[in-house]
């Protein structure tokens, strides 16, 4: 096993570094405890240690000092001095920074990472500064607490050089923006809340003003409005939700308990409401009137909608798919004739959706409307289908007019041009954005410092060097081949020697040699590569003498991998060339691992594992993981409510038994197909498009659209599963490797076997992504990567990664045990989902239990599990094959069969007809659902 291996060989470096770092850490937290007692005296006993100020003083013996009054601080002298400098002469009350941002050093050091100190020291580092100069700008030297002023030394001065740089209101302005910026840095959330506030403050302002005037207009047309008396009452909007307010959301903090669903909204009452920009449909979400679909129209040919849109304006409310929503009242429509007043009355609840479907951002911002007002007008706005054309006003009913309006009718109206909807910011569109990271908005990825850097400092000697090159020279020479030059490339465990031949050699010859040339040079490992792709030259690889270790963290932290845009970044290790060897598994799609037992096939799969950990998030992967050896990747069952993937029902979220990878797989293929069934629908290809029209919300959830996360399988020991199960692994896991990248499901299988009974010809042909580990024999390597090679490796993470075209040597990164250990712990001891991710339920050929599989065809009281889903998929494509069934099912040709013949027995579909497809008998399923309960009474 990896794990104890590992661990096993490493411990003088890894033990040194880990007790260094526990004593240096913790002599530090001594220090910075001892400082912050020391400062908090300060500020109360500042005045009785004014004696103490400098160095001198704390070394003085007790002679010297013994006529000076007894020193306060809780530190003795060397407190009352070091606190003197920290507060007095450095920031005053936000010296107390300093020992804080010296303990979360020295807890780092330690180790103890809890989440919460990731940015802890650059923010309490800008607050010291921050603070101490807001105090020194607004106290001075006022006071004269702790000698100079609550700002300290620092924060005074500071503020007075700025005073005389920019003066007092520009210095005060810029120390107010600096304040909203750090409060900004701390939580982005700052900024809807400074935009609420501002929105808040403007809307009153407007609502203030909007009374007044309608206050002056009262009292001025009060006679006017008593002849108005017959004119019926704006009627009041019945059933609708909060949404007009102009701030109805209120966004529960998402460490909140349960965890939010995304874009649900609370208001103050506790309620969920509906976001107004489409947000996914959510549980509680309170349903919709239905659609009716149709536009009410009045007399005049205008759109009747909700006069109160003029009041108070609100972006307009849409439904899932984006469409605009008016409500009206909630009465009864009635298509009341315009009264002499001019007023045209507005019935039922009015819906209009755009036909066809348009995008939210093209629905929040219609271009401004011309409208036009009769002169005595009502309460009611109406909309012409065309809203050009002249317009009028009243302060009560607006109507915009259609173009086609004679000059006659005209003359009764008077323009406004209404200011149209508000457009939406970029930062607006931005937030109205499907967020799938939300619901777990907190999650951290794991630090850099939870991994070790391995790394001992070795270096190839230019002795080694030479000599090397003058063997290569000697041999070849021996062989009658001429060198030009040689070019020597170190990496990290090998070293590539590129030989120039002289003119006229070919390097056919040289390849011929290939064999001899690699005895001649006796050492191990050797490999030639004769000629080195896209060059004319001979490549030698030797081992150097002392390895370097890859460590994890070292390629963690490049800038490659940082960096990197790939869907799915794997970083594998550091090429020959000392590069940083990172791939896309998204493009790979499917990847095969394998190698001799323990030549660091295990280290590698934990590789693969923890540079997924580092780029993801727990809403974008999902990690199966099988394990027949049940001891490799049992470390990872912490992550279940973050990154694992089961069926559901499962116990353990890392699969151990052979029958139950079984069903995981397939299970898997029924996600697969699921989630074909869900590109269709959006019309997409592959599944980055789908969740960027997710994201955009342009996809239904309500119609079964959700957020797709990749799927990431894992088998370690593949060939303990072929061994036991045979096809029907080797089966579920072509069908996989075949069609599941574009819907983002990608395999990682290793083995430890690289027979050709194991990598079977389906294998290889559906993984053209290869590792080969160190083998035994040509053969082995002849099965892994199609040519010899790997068999020359050397072993410890020394591997050969082919993609396709390329074969490229690498050396993998090393990740150790306890590494692993440090970032689940770290991960899972943050919120995560409640459980794991879902796999869709597989009931095995036959039902799940014998007597379906047992049962007679004509027996309609034992019908198959499956039989009103597939009863449904026939009636709805009205097709009755049993091939497409086995397909659209992943099912067995017998049961596939069985269960056609039960579907013949209830009605549903005619008797066979030789090869052709049965006839579907039941058009539609409102008739098959009458079938399905005759059925349960049978
Ligand atoms: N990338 C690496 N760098 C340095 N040493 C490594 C590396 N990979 C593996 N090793 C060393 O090789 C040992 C065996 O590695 P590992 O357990 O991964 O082999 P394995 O092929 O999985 O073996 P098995 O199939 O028996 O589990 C490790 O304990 C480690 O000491």
């Amino acid at each position: 096993m990896a794990v104890k291996k590992n661990a096993a060989k490493q411990p003088e470096v890894k033990g040194m570094s880990d007790t260094k770092r526990w004593i240096y850490g913790f002599a530090l937290l001594f220090f910075a405890l001892f400082l912050a007692v020391s400062v908090l005296s300060f500020f109360f006993f500042w005045k009785d240690d004014q004696s103490v100020t400098d160095w001198t003083h704390v070394f003085m013996s007790s002679k010297e000092t013994v006529n000076e009054a007894r020193v306060q601080n809780w530190g003795g002298k060397l407190g009352a001095v070091l606190a003197k400098t920290v507060v007095a002469d450095g920031f005053g009350l936000f010296g107390l920074c300093i020992p804080a941002v010296l303990i979360i050093f020295s807890l780092r050091i330690m180790r103890f990472r809890p989440a919460m100190l990731r940015k802890s020291v650059r923010l309490t580092l800008i607050l010291m500064i921050l603070g101490s100069l807001t105090l020194g700008f607004l106290f001075r030297g006022n006071w004269e607490v702790f000698g100079t002023g609550l700002g300290g030394r620092h924060g005074i001065s500071i503020a007075e050089w700025l005073v005389s740089v920019i003066g007092t209101i520009g210095t005060g302005l810029l120390l107010l923006l600096s304040i909203v910026l750090y409060a900004i840095y701390i939580n982005r959330n700052t900024i809807s809340m400074i935009n609420r506030v501002g929105k808040g403050i403007v809307d009153n302002g407007r609502k203030v003003g909007e009374a007044v005037s309608t206050t002056a207009a009262g009292i001025l047309s009060h006679e006017a409005k008593q002849t108005d008396d017959a004119k019926p009452e704006t009627k009041s909007k019945k059933g609708k939700k909060e949404i007009d307010d102009d701030d109805p959301f209120i966004v529960r903090s998402a460490d909140d308990d349960p965890p939010l669903y995304p874009g649900e909204l609370i208001d103050d009452n506790g309620f969920t409401i509906v976001d107004r920009s489409g947000a996914p449909a959510l549980p509680e979400e309170e349903p919709r009137p239905a659609r009716t679909g149709k536009v009410e129209v009045d007399d005049a040919g205008f759109v009747i909608t909700d006069m109160n849109a003029k009041t108070a304006p609100p972006p307009p409310e849409k439904d899932e798919d984006g469409f605009v929503i008016q409500y009206a009242s909630g009465d009864e429509a009635e298509e009341t004739p315009a009264p002499a007043t001019g007023k045209t009355d507005i019935g039922t609840d009015t819906y209009t959706y755009p036909e066809p479907p348009v995008s939210a951002t093209e629905t929040a911002c219609p271009p401004a409307q011309e409208t036009q007002q009769f002169q005595s007008a009502p309460a009611y706005t109406a909309e012409t289908p065309e809203t050009s054309g002249a317009e009028a006003k009243d302060d009560a009913f607006v109507a915009a007019v259609p173009d086609g309006l004679d000059i006659e009718e005209r003359r009764d109206l008077t323009v406004e041009r209404l200011p149209g909807d508000e457009s939406l910011s970029d930062e607006e569109i931005e937030s109205a954005l499907y967020d799938p990271t939300l619901d777990l908005s907190s999650y951290q990825r794991p630090p850099i410092e939870l991994l070790e850097d391995h790394s001992v400092e070795v270096s190839v000697t230019s002795e080694e060097i030479v000599e090397n090159k003058n063997r290569i020279k000697e041999t070849l020479e021996n062989f009658g081949i001429k060198i030009d030059k040689i070019k020597a490339t170190v990496g990290p465990t090998v070293t590539l020697y590129e030989i120039v031949q002289a003119p006229g050699v070919r390097i056919s010859k040289i390849k011929n040699l290939e064999d001899d040339i690699a005895q001649s040079l006796a050492a191990l490992g050797i490999r030639i590569i004769a000629p080195i792709p896209g060059k004319g030259t001979i490549g030698i690889e030797v081992p150097n003498k002392d390895k370097k270790i890859v460590s994890m963290y070292s390629i963690i932290k490049s800038v490659k991998f940082q960096e990197s845009d790939y869907d799915i970044p794997v970083v594998l290790g550091k090429t020959i060339q000392d590069e940083t060897f990172v791939i896309d598994l998204a493009k790979m799609p499917h990847l095969l691992v394998a190698g001799a037992t323990g030549q660091g096939k295990s280290v590698g799969l934990n590789a693969i594992i923890t540079s997924l950990l580092y780029k993801k998030h727990p809403s974008e992967l999902k990690l199966v993981l099988v394990d027949p050896k049940k001891v490799e990747l049992t470390l990872y069952s912490k992550l279940e409510r973050h990154f694992l993937a089961k069926m559901p029902g499962e116990e353990d979220a890392i699969i151990t038994d052979t029958h139950k990878v079984i069903y995981t797989l397939n299970s898997l293929c029924i996600e697969m197909d699921a989630r074909y069934n869900l590109l269709r629908a959006a019309e997409v290809r592959k599944i980055t498009e789908y969740n960027d029209k997710f994201i955009h919300r342009k996809l239904n959830p309500n119609k079964g659209h959700r957020f797709l996360p990749y799927i990431v399988v894992i088998i370690d020991e593949f060939a303990d599963l072929i061994m036991t199960a045979g096809r029907e692994i080797e089966t579920p896991i072509a069908r996989i490797a075949q069609l599941a990248r574009a819907v983002g499901i990608h395999l990682v299988i290793a083995t430890q076997r690289p027979t050709t009974n194991i990598i079977t010809g389906v294998i290889k042909a559906n993984f053209p992504a290869r590792i080969a580990f160190r083998v035994t024999s040509m053969v082995d390597s002849r099965t892994i990567i199609d040519q010899p090679g790997a068999n020359q490796l050397i072993g410890r993470g020394d591997m050969l990664v082919s993609t396709g075209n390329d074969l490229i040597r690498v050396q993998c990164a090393f990740v150790d045990t306890p590494e692993i250990e440090r970032i689940t712990e770290f991960i899972a001891g943050q919120r995560g989902y409640v459980g794991a991710y879902e796999l869709p339920e597989y009931t095995p050929e036959g039902g799940g239990d014998t007597g379906a599989a047992g049962s007679k065809p004509n027996d309609l009281s034992q019908l198959d599990a499956m039989f009103e889903d597939v009863a449904r998929f026939v009636v709805q494509n009205q097709q009755g094959s049993t091939s497409s069934i086995q397909r659209r099912f992943s099912i067995g040709y017998n049961r596939a069969g069985r269960l056609m013949d039960q579907l013949e027995m209830a009605g549903i579909v005619g008797k066979a007809e030789g090869s052709k497809p049965r006839e579907v008998l039941i058009q539609d399923i409102l008739s098959l659902e009458h079938i399905f309960k005759s059925l349960d009474n049978f």
